[in-house]
């Protein structure tokens, strides 16, 4: 058995704390191979995002076919998708590939408020993305807009898991991390409810912290775990990565993504 290899469809961030950037890091200290296939370039850094140029795409059919037909992969998560002819060919060769290990970090909006989907894709994602998932890692705004319910209450988050699913993913991690008092997620595979704790880390810096977590769950998965092990492995690796600040730029600085690789030695 060779090195495990992920590939991440997403967008890229400049300042290096969130989309593609995040994700390649995070495969990178897992011990997993990274490939990208870019849909966007955002011109971002920690204050914000000051701009967004959307790839073509072919470009992007073709970086997936390039690499999938050449490397092989063992897993592939989605990030940023922009646009509803991005979702549509992305869906579409994921099917093609059967690619089983598939997590789709539905991003919508990043931590500032500026639209990294357009509104009409959000139905695009539920029709024709979540059916082809493993693990689908909606923050609570995002699983609000795929669920068209108000989330309040845990027993909110447990019927909007179940919602979820019904759509077709195979399991749903629901991120409590815009939650107050302790950082609990809720993860459903359609039969049980398990809560993932992590204290909550007092600090701004929390750019790309959806990225981080959906790239460790699919280097993971690349490896052989089971959804349960990815998750908990995700869980320990962005908690590290939160705690042991860099303390980098003006804004909401990206997170440590070494910070995992040192606490195990
Ligand atoms: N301040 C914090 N302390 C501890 N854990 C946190 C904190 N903020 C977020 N998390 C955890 O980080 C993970 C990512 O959750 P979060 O809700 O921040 O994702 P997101 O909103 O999609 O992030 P992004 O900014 O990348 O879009 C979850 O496991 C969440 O519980
Ligand atoms: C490119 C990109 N993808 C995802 C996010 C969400 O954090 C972001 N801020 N930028």
């Amino acid at each position: 058995m060779g090195i495990a290899r992920a590939l991440t469809i997403a967008g890229s961030d400049s300042g290096g704390g969130a989309g593609i950037q995040a994700d390649l890091k995070t495969f990178t200290v897992l011990g997993v191979y990274g490939m990208s296939a870019l849909t966007a370039v955002t011109v971002q850094n920690t204050i914000g995002v000051h701009g967004i140029y959307n790839l073509p795409v072919e470009a992007v059919v073709q970086q997936i076919d390039a690499v999938i037909s050449d490397i092989g992969i063992d897993a592939a998560k989605t990030g940023m998708l922009s646009q509803v002819p991005i979702i549509m060919a992305v869906a579409e060769r994921i099917r093609h590939y059967q690619v089983e290990n598939f997590v789709i970090d539905p991003v919508m909006v990043a931590k500032g408020g500026a639209r990294l989907l357009e509104m009409e894709a959000q139905h695009a994602i539920i029709k024709h993305l979540l059916p082809l998932a493993k693990v689908v890692t909606p923050n609570l705004p995002e699983a609000e807009v795929l669920t068209g319910m108000s989330i309040r209450t845990v027993d909110d988050i447990r019927e909007a898991a179940k919602r979820i699913v019904g759509f077709g993913a195979k399991s749903v991690v629901i991120k409590g991390g815009h939650l107050e008092g302790d950082a609990i997620d809720i993860v459903y595979d359609g039969d049980t409810f398990v809560e993932l704790k992590a204290p909550r880390i007092m600090t701004q810096h929390t750019h790309g912290t959806g990225c981080t977590f959906s790239a460790a769950i699919t280097a993971e998965l690349a490896k052989g775990r089971s959804v349960q092990e990815a998750v908990t492995v995700a869980k320990e690796f962005i908690t590290c990565a939160i705690r042991d600040t860099l303390g980098l730029g003006h804004g909401h600085g990206p997170t440590n993504h070494w910070a995992y690789g040192k606490r195990q030695g």
